[in-house]
């Protein structure tokens, strides 16, 4: 291995593993720890080492030097500068591989507690188009592809608007996106249609340096029950707003509930926000087993719908429900684990943050007929106190699915007192899991361990724990 530039670049490595977060292990000379992203094991590749550590080291590959005998041809042509789907180059079996190796790594190095043997990971059936919702983002500086600068010779580059996605790490240029293999069309169309729409009509995409601009994000949700979501988020109200959603609707009669958001503000969250409804009946349907669920513009759903399904069948495995347990949902979203479960329990309560989820939460326990659900919005480490758990009964089986930075140390502290004999962790995060298992050592063991995969061609995988008193 030759070194040039001293420090900062190392001209020849082999990656000899996978480690986490997309990111392979190589050796330095002197023997340290080289975590490097944007390549995979096998291989060797010029690395920029971005951080040096005492007794480790982090970088990114620059340049492939010699490509591993795994790597396949990615389907997509955005793969490479796309931040969507890092892990197209690897063959499905590889990354399920990889995935198994991240769960059993984190949770090992993390959580430092006793594990049963985890689970062969269940893989997803639907490798493209397995999202039922996406959301791409207008810019006024179009992401730049290598191709289009060597193009550009010394002459001077125009920047296009953009509509796709951000390019890894930079928060104001976007790679336009024509085609997309993660969502079922009309995603494709509706994309296309609205950046034609705009570049025809002058209109103006968000300048995300200076705040300005008009156009800024669009959500699309595509149901399996055949219905479409459309939300359009624009800084102010304008007339060419009508305008656009008229073509929409015109052009894409698949839309079945259109809508549309002014953010004036600096950030680009909608949950503070009045989403307003155009057309339509104002939500989407989708199914789960025979389970009938309303997902509102604001609510959370599982995003890959029939993994979503196998995710839901292990959790209710885990769950070893008789028909007698009081169950807690925690971090609920629109109730789907509990109502999911309910047929085997006494009671349901789920608990989730926001308040339109809650109340599809409501509604999809009274479409699905069950009398024996309750919901409550807030914060969950506020509502979930010891007083709650007196008020509406003692857990026997506590879900909880918390976002990916697990959960908070209060409401552990809360479950370690409450002492529910088994506990079902649905995590989206190994490493905040493994974490939080640590947490529970004191009185809990882990008793089963579950790996699914929920987003094929990303690091991103999702883990189900079984937890049991000691
Ligand atoms: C990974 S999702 C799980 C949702 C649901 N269990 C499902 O399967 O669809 C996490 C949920 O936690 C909610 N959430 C995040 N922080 C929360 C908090 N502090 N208290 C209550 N809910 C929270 C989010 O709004 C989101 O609905």
């Amino acid at each position: 291995m030759a070194r040039k530039n001293k420090k900062t670049v190392v001209s020849a490595i082999r990656l000899e593993r996978y480690a986490a977060e997309g990111k392979s292990i190589a050796h330095l000379e002197d023997g340290k720890t080289l975590f490097v992203e944007g390549a995979v094991p096998g291989d060797v590749v010029e690395v920029m080492i971005m951080k040096n550590k005492k007794s480790y080291a982090e970088g990114r590959a620059m340049k492939i030097v010699t490509p591993s005998e795994d790597r396949v041809i990615p389907f997509c042509n955005h793969f490479g500068v796309c931040g969507g789907c890092k892990w197209q180059m690897l063959p499905y079996d590889k990354q399920l591989e990889y995935k198994q190796i991240q769960v059993t790594d984190q949770l090992t190095r993390i959580g430092h507690v006793a594990l049963p043997p985890i689970e062969t990971i269940v893989g997803s059936d639907l490798q493209r188009e397995y999202r039922n919702k996406l959301e791409f983002t207008f810019s006024e500086l179009s992401y730049l592809t290598r191709e289009e600068i060597e193009a550009a010779g010394d002459g001077e580059i125009k920047r296009k608007p953009a509509l796709g996605f951000h390019a890894p790490g930079m928060f104001d240029k976007v790679v336009d996106i024509q085609t997309c293999y993660l969502q079922a069309e009309p995603t494709n169309k509706i994309k296309n249609l609205l950046r034609k729409i705009a570049l025809e009509n002058n209109l103006p995409f968000y300048d995300h340096r200076k705040q300005e601009g008009w156009l800024r994000n669009v959500i699309i949700r595509v149901a399996t029950s055949g219905e479409v979501m459309v939300n359009l988020i624009v800084k102010e109200d304008r007339p060419e707003l009508k305008m656009m959603l008229d073509i929409l609707l015109k052009e894409v009669p698949e839309i079945t509930s259109l809508h549309y958001t002014i953010n004036p503000k600096m950030n680009d969250t909608i949950y503070d926000l009045k989403v307003v409804t155009y057309h339509g009946k104002g939500y989407i349907e989708e199914y789960l087993e025979d389970f009938r669920f309303k997902i509102s513009p604001k609510s959370f759903f599982q995003t890959n719908t029939k993994q979503g399904e196998k995710l839901y069948q292990i959790t209710r495995d885990f769950a070893g429900l008789t028909g007698k347990e009081v169950v807690y949902d925690l971090y609920c979203g629109t109730g789907s684990i509990g109502i999911f479960l309910s047929k085997g329990a006494k009671k349901i309560i789920g608990i989730e943050a926001v308040p339109d989820a809650i109340e599809d939460a409501k509604l999809n326990a009274s479409w699905n007929g069950l009398e024996h659900c309750q919901f409550y919005a807030g914060d969950v480490s506020d509502i979930a106190t010891d007083a709650f758990f007196e008020e509406h009964g003692r857990p026997d089986v506590i879900i909880t699915d918390p976002p990916r930075a697990g959960m908070h140390e209060k409401l552990i502290q809360t479950l370690l007192r409450i002492k529910a004999p088994r506990v079902v962790y649905v995590s989206c995060n190994p490493a905040t899991q493994a974490r939080d298992l640590a947490l529970l050592d004191e009185m809990y063991k882990v008793v089963r361990l579950q790996p699914v995969d929920m987003f094929p061609h990303t690091h991103h995988i999702e883990n189900v724990a079984l937890l049991e008193l000691k």
